[in-house]
């Protein structure tokens, strides 16, 4: 399925990676690459434009980050700064110029192309399809919405007193689709790195995977 032309990429990346320590994980390198960059670079699988949400004072090096890359790159800055990843995902969306959208946050450098593709196709004709994990958590940070309803979805929960990024499908028709039903998708496409420790095991498996 060509979805290149129907979706638009979105990679929010306006926290502040306290876990992480004094940097931004957004532009920490792992294995010779920015982890944002290897975001950005499994998204050109199924996109040619992504959106960046970040803040103003991270723009400069997340331009760096991606310099010379392929894909059309726009910027989406906070208006205010930490409000939290559902404003994140409303700033996104506002600046998407195509129906759908496939979100997904800068940590996750794992997240598989294959995803998307059967996200979009279960969102098609709603607002989005989000993942189910076995455990019994969604995936929101990882998902395909349509991105005028989703983005005016998180602008009214923004205002409410619950603001979690689920909160804000109670108003919309968002599939669920489970985990154990995608097909070809391996679990490390949710893995997120959080922590210094999370980023040297993502690196040491990138290196036993290039030494087979
Ligand atoms: N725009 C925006 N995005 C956010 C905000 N908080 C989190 N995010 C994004 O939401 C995604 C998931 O958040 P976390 O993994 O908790 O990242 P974080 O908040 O930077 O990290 P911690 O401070 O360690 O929790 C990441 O892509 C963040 O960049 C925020 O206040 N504003």
């Amino acid at each position: 399925m060509s979805t290149s032309r129907t979706l638009e990429g979105v990679v929010l990346a306006g926290g502040y990676s306290t876990r992480f320590g004094e940097t931004d994980k957004a532009v920490a390198d792992l294995a010779g690459t920015p982890l944002i960059r290897r975001v950005v670079d499994r998204l050109a699988a199924v996109t040619d434009a992504v959106v960046i949400n970040c803040r103003d004072d991270q723009r400069e090096a997340i331009q760096a980050a991606l310099s010379g890359h392929d894909l059309e790159v726009r910027y989406a800055i906070d208006p205010v700064p930490d409000r939290g990843p559902l404003a994140g995902i409303a700033v996104g969306l506002e600046a998407v110029d195509r129906e759908y959208a496939a979100v997904v946050a800068c940590d996750m450098p794992f997240v598989e192309p294959a995803l998307f593709e059967q996200l979009y196709a279960h969102a098609r004709g709603h607002d989005g399809a989000v993942v189910r994990l076995e455990d019994g958590w969604y995936q929101p940070t990882q998902a395909v919405y349509r991105a005028e309803s989703m983005a005016r979805a998180c602008e009214e929960t923004l205002g409410s007193d619950d603001t979690r990024i689920l909160a804000a499908f109670d108003s919309l028709d968002v599939v669920t689709v489970e985990e154990a039903a995608l097909e070809g998708v391996s679990e490390t496409t949710f893995e997120s790195v959080d922590t210094p420790d999370d980023l040297r095991a993502a690196a040491h498996r990138l290196e036993e995977v290039s030494s087979r």
